[in-house]
């Protein structure tokens, strides 16, 4: 006779394990997606000093456990103030661990923030979600949660907000992520439909998003004239037919060298590039309608 030994699995720990993967994956993704403007790929280190693509590829292998973490402690949960004291800790732990990996660079710290929150929200959701809608409207009420231990330290970011009254990547969050929603995944799908090859695809997506976001690493660098410069010259890129036409290319250096003569990076956008792969994966019915 024969005895089948039978180990159960624990369906909390299968889908954060699921999770950290996918979501280390798409930050890995949006690194070696080539070319990007301004941002670290494999080409260059953009318009960044103190970053490079093996630190940006260490930085996110280094978040994997952050993202489990995440979602294991979320797994079926309500959002409520607990949670999100919770969810608070686990991240400031995981921005040391990155700073702890980087030596003290900046490499991930708003992908964290985005990433961090959609894990989260597919893990009360106990892995039970049809679209990207479904996931970051949880997100959202997280992201809407006062978090009490939250220290009040100085950031780039929240400088650049209030000196020239924009939103942010706290108020992208509580929002409900709208530049992934009405521009990052719809452009990704579309062009897709077009015929664009997936790196192409990517990145229209990510210029999609560069258009409109007020990216405040653009912002806190280049100020509103060096914003609105970026925003324009990404839109021309689209309308010339994206990454997958001649004409696009042409848009696309052009776009490039306006970023490297204001010394910019779309950082925000990047971060959303990753969130956008991340739920296309999770997620993969298209948000347009092909007809
Ligand atoms: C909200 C965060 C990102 C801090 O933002 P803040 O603007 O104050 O700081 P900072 O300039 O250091 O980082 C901003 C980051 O967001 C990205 N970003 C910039 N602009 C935008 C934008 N408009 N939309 C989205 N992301 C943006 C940039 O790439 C940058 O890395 C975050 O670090 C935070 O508050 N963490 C606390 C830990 C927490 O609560 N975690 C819970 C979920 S994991
Ligand atoms: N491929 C990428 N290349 C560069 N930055 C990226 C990339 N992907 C994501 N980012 C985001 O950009 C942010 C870095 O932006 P930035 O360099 O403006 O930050 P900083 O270090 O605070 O500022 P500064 O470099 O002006 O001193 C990172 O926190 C990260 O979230």
């Amino acid at each position: 006779m024969f005895f089948i030994s039978r180990i159960d699995t624990d369906p909390a720990m299968d889908l954060a394990e699921q999770l950290a993967k996918r979501a280390t994956q798409a930050l890995l993704d949006e690194v070696n997606l080539t070319p990007k403007p301004g941002l670290v790929d494999q080409r260059s280190s953009g318009a960044h000093h103190d970053l490079s693509l093996d630190l940006m590829e260490a930085s996110a292998h280094s978040l994997s456990a952050t993202f489990y973490e995440l979602a294991l402690v979320s797994w079926q949960r309500q959002a409520d103030v607990a949670l999100r004291l919770e969810i608070g800790k686990i991240g400031r732990a995981g921005e040391q661990a990155m700073m702890n990996v980087t030596h003290g660079v900046n490499t991930h710290r708003g992908a964290i923030w985005a990433l961090g929150l959609l894990v989260s929200s597919a893990a009360m959701l106990g892995g039970e979600y049809e679209r990207a809608l479904n996931i970051t409207q949880g997100a959202a009420t997280m992201a809407s949660i006062g978090d009490p231990m939250q220290p009040q330290s100085f950031s780039k970011g929240k400088c650049a907000s209030q000196r020239y009254r924009i939103p942010g990547a706290k108020e992208q969050a509580q929002l409900g992520f709208p530049a992934i929603i009405n521009r990052g995944l719809p452009q990704l799908h579309l062009s897709r439909q077009h015929g664009a090859n997936e790196s192409q695809a990517r990145v229209d997506a990510l210029l999609s998003m560069m258009s409109s976001l007020t990216d405040t690493c653009v912002l806190s660098r280049g100020g509103t004239d060096a914003l609105s410069a970026m925003q324009r010259a990404a839109s021309l890129v689209l309308d010339a037919g994206g990454m997958a036409t001649i004409h696009g290319q042409t848009r696309f250096d052009q776009l490039e060298q306006i970023m490297l003569t204001h010394y910019i990076s779309p950082g925000g956008s990047a971060d959303l590039l990753s969130a956008t792969l991340l739920l296309d994966g999770l997620t993969p019915t298209p948000l347009t309608n092909p007809n």
